[in-house]
């Protein structure tokens, strides 16, 4: 069912929360990363985001906005510790003028689900036609993308709360959901997947994008790159018939 938030309001202005000469700072950082973001093509004509958690204090940009485009102003910030229900939302700083992300309780299931620190929504065409590639197999292997043999498949870590890195010679393995009408709507099935993968740091939503995440922004940001990079090669892969799974020692 549909839970398209209405506007939020918060019950003291708290715009201290969004102001800060740190670059660094959650509210600063999120439209950077988000400008950075539009130039890769991840979130074109409004869609994908990116939320920061700094302890109990979660970032977040306003839904339907051209997210390159966005001002610390524009940010929301809610404390993770205070939410009740989740059709309920409390924010402690909320823009006048518009909804939260529709984003939203997917960025809070990597906060509260992975102790992730961010999440990176995309739009990428790479994550969508590599769920493409794999809609038309038969289920159960639609619904994972596998890869080994790759350099890049160190970038990432071997599971929330593990040390070190996937080696060369590991698979990455990054499951996929189906997408739904409502982008809140997909947060079961987000939380399913996370629950059957407990080591994936990303999630591809069929036909849509993908959901990553990180310990640290650092992390996120280096994670959604590795992946994306994972995504283009493995569709020119498939175009040269070259699988994307091989037996290398
Ligand atoms: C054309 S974007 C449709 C909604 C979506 O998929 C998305 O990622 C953006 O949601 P938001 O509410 O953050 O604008
Ligand atoms: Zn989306």
């Amino acid at each position: 069912m549909a839970t398209n938030p209405e506007k939020a309001t918060a019950t003291e202005n708290n715009d201290h929360l969004i102001r800060s000469e740190d670059s660094q700072h959650p509210a600063n950082l999120i439209p950077e990363l988000c400008k950075k973001f539009w130039y890769l093509g991840w979130v074109t004509g409004t869609g994908g985001g990116t939320s920061i958690r700094d302890d109990d204090l979660v970032y977040l940009a306003p839904s339907g906005v051209q997210k390159e485009l966005m001002r610390p102003e524009d940010i929301y910030v809610l404390k993770l510790s205070e939410q009740v229900d989740p059709k309920q939302r409390i924010y402690v700083r909320a823009p006048a003028v518009y909804k939260p992300s529709q984003c939203t309780p997917l960025f809070i299931a990597a906060f509260t689900k992975r102790n992730a620190s961010c999440c990176i929504h995309t739009h990428s065409q790479w994550a969508v036609l590599v769920t493409l590639l794999l809609e038309a197999l038969p289920a159960p292997s639609n619904r994972v993308f596998e890869i080994n043999n790759i350099e890049q498949i160190k970038g990432f870590g071997k599971g929330m709360g593990k040390v070190g890195n996937l080696g060369y010679h590991d698979t990455l393995r990054i499951p996929v959901i189906e997408n739904t009408p409502f982008e809140e709507d997909l947060t079961e099935s987000l939380e399913e997947a996370m629950e059957q993968w407990p080591d994936a740091y990303a999630v591809l939503v069929r036909r849509h994008g993908i959901y990553v995440w990180g310990d640290t922004v650092a992390k996120a940001k280096t994670q959604a790159e590795s992946l994306d990079y994972l995504f283009q090669l493995a569709v020119e892969m498939k175009k040269l018939g070259l699988p994307w799974l091989s037996d290398i020692a």
